[in-house]
């Protein structure tokens, strides 16, 4: 997978060199290429924002960079034999999911527009969506500085589902809101040695070798969880899982 990066603080994106994505990209399982987008600007403070029409506070940031940026970064298209699915991260997008995860983790090439000020100029989504599939999403309901956080968060989600980058393919299916039986459902507490720390026991079922009663009881602590802290998750599920938690102990 190919993954390009437009921003002014490509900086922002060190961690991407690090841990099972610095690992994902020295193999060649992703190819992530960071662009300075003041390298499109023509004046000499490299100005990227500009005043809101309407007025309002903040800066909005200017349709030309944005445009030139993209558009040098599409014509290697031709070398890559398909266009890049444009990611434009924002508070006012469709939530980004486990499973638009798994959309994005199928997709040979990302290119990820993450704003800062209050936005880019609405004319370039609407310029671009002509040419390009292009997803507006959001991480979550708070106000961030800018993009480049989200893209950190949806890179390491997306990665982490590519072949070859975790080591064991089972966790991912084992995954909290991974499609299947664990869809909808936080995972549950997690232990390891020592059996006894600070006159804390792990709970001796993890310890009794019964895999069938674990998996019971893993399953049961998930929907506990789920219940106890998202309902709004616990509403998706099956009832009659739900009421199979107040039978298995
Ligand atoms: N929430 C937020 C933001 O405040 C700025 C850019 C992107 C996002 N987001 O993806 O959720």
């Amino acid at each position: 997978m190919r993954v390009d990066i437009i921003s002014i603080f490509p900086e922002y994106f060190t961690p991407l060199e690090v841990s099972l994505i610095g690992k994902a990209r020295s193999r060649g399982i992703l190819d992530i290429r960071l662009h300075q987008l003041r390298d499109w600007t023509h004046d000499v403070h490299r100005t990227v924002d500009d005043t809101p029409y309407g007025g309002g506070p903040g800066m909005v940031m200017k349709p030309e960079p944005w445009a030139e940026a993209i558009d040098a970064v599409i014509a290697s298209a031709e070398t890559e034999g398909a266009l890049p699915r444009l990611v434009v991260p924002t508070p006012s997008g469709r939530p980004f999911t486990q499973k638009v995860a798994l959309e994005y983790a199928r997709e040979p090439w990302l290119l990820f527009a993450p704003a800062r000020y209050e936005g880019i100029d609405a004319r370039v989504v609407e310029e671009y969506r002509e040419r390009l599939r292009v997803d507006e999403v959001s991480i979550g309901d708070y106000v961030l500085a800018g993009g480049e956080a989200a893209v950190l968060v949806i890179v390491e989600a997306v990665a982490r589902l590519l072949p070859g980058v975790l080591g064991n393919v089972c966790s991912v299916a084992d995954d909290s809101f991974a499609p299947g039986a664990m869809e909808n459902l936080l995972e549950g507490p997690v232990y390891t040695k020592p059996p006894v720390w600070r006159g804390h026991e792990v709970p001796p079922i993890l310890l009794s070798g019964h895999h069938a009663a674990i998996a019971r009881w893993r399953r049961d602590q998930a929907l506990r969880r789920t219940v106890e802290r998202r309902p709004d998750l616990a509403a998706r599920l099956d009832p009659a899982t739900l009421d199979r938690r107040d039978r298995e102990v």
